[in-house]
């Protein structure tokens, strides 16, 4: 049987690691990273691309992948706050949009609340260290105050979606949770940019007719780039796995947990 043949969209800090891990401990076949203006592959070369690029990439570059039938799966959720983006991208019936947990986890159980009636909240509040916040359209001000650490400060509170978008690198957790819930209109997030926060803190609080779910996630943030989380390379790889065994590929083995 041929193996499942996986492209990487962007090649930084993520998907770096990711394709490592892939090429020295998995039967998957790399067929490349995809950089800005580097020609996508079509069905005939890729089953699966991982984006790890940018919110601006899957705009840019995912819809041709599905168009291809190629799947994707994506990282930079942020993008799916645009609701005509969302549509057109989670309505392609050739390639398949797959949206990573990332860093943070329980959407299992936002989406099982979900799937008995609409939520009636739906929050997160992420903390991470001031410098990892730091925005180009931010005041200079702000952000020589953040670069330095500074006092704790709430730099974000407003619907999950837009504050995704106000962070395109560091709150793309807001709107997987906001996806997750289908809360797009209720969902809010708060970002905190907090001197103490050693480690990235993602705090997820929904509530549905059939309970509610709590949960907190700390995530070491990655030694290259402290705004990711060094644990979103290995979500990413526990998605391609679960996709590659659901999928029939060979895979190492393992159980899947939809
Ligand atoms: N869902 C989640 O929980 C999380 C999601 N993310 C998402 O993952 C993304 C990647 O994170 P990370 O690896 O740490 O970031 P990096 O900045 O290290 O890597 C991003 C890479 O993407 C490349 N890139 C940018 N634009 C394009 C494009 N149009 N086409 C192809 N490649 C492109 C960049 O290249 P260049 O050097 O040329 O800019 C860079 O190599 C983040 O931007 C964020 O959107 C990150 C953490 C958590
Ligand atoms: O890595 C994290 O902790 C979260 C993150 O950057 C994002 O959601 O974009």
């Amino acid at each position: 049987m041929a193996d499942l043949r996986v492209g990487f969209l962007g090649g930084g800090n993520i998907n770096g690691r990711l394709r490592q891990v892939v090429e020295r401990q998995r039967p998957y076949e790399v067929i490349g990273t995809f950089g800005r203006g580097d020609s996508l592959p079509g069905s005939g070369e890729a089953d699966v691309v991982v984006e790890a690029a940018t919110q601006d990439a899957v705009r840019e570059r995912v819809p041709e992948l599905l168009d291809a039938g190629v799947d994707v799966i994506v990282l930079s959720v942020g993008a799916l706050a645009d609701a005509g983006l969302r549509a057109r991208l989670l309505e392609s019936r050739r390639g398949r949009l797959i949206a990573c947990t990332g860093a943070i986890g329980g959407l299992d159980q936002v989406r099982a609340l979900r799937a008995a009636g609409p939520l009636q909240a739906v929050s997160i509040e992420s903390r991470k260290q001031p410098a990892a916040l730091v925005q180009s359209w931010m005041p200079a001000e702000l952000r020589e105050d953040l670069e330095a650490g500074g006092a704790e400060m709430v730099l974000a509170d407003g619907l999950a979606g837009e504050v995704a978008q106000r962070f395109p690198s560091s709150a793309n957790v807001a709107a997987a949770l906001a996806l997750a819930a289908d809360a797009w209109n209720i969902a809010t997030a708060r970002v905190v940019a907090d001197p103490a926060a050693v480690r990235t803190r993602h705090e997820i609080h929904a509530v549905g007719e059939l309970g509610e779910v709590r949960i907190v996630v700390e995530n070491a943030p990655s030694p290259e780039r402290p705004r990711s989380s060094a644990v979103v390379a290995w979500a990413a790889l526990r998605a391609l796995d679960d996709y590659a065994r659901l999928r029939g590929w060979g895979a190492p083995q393992g159980p899947v947990f939809l």
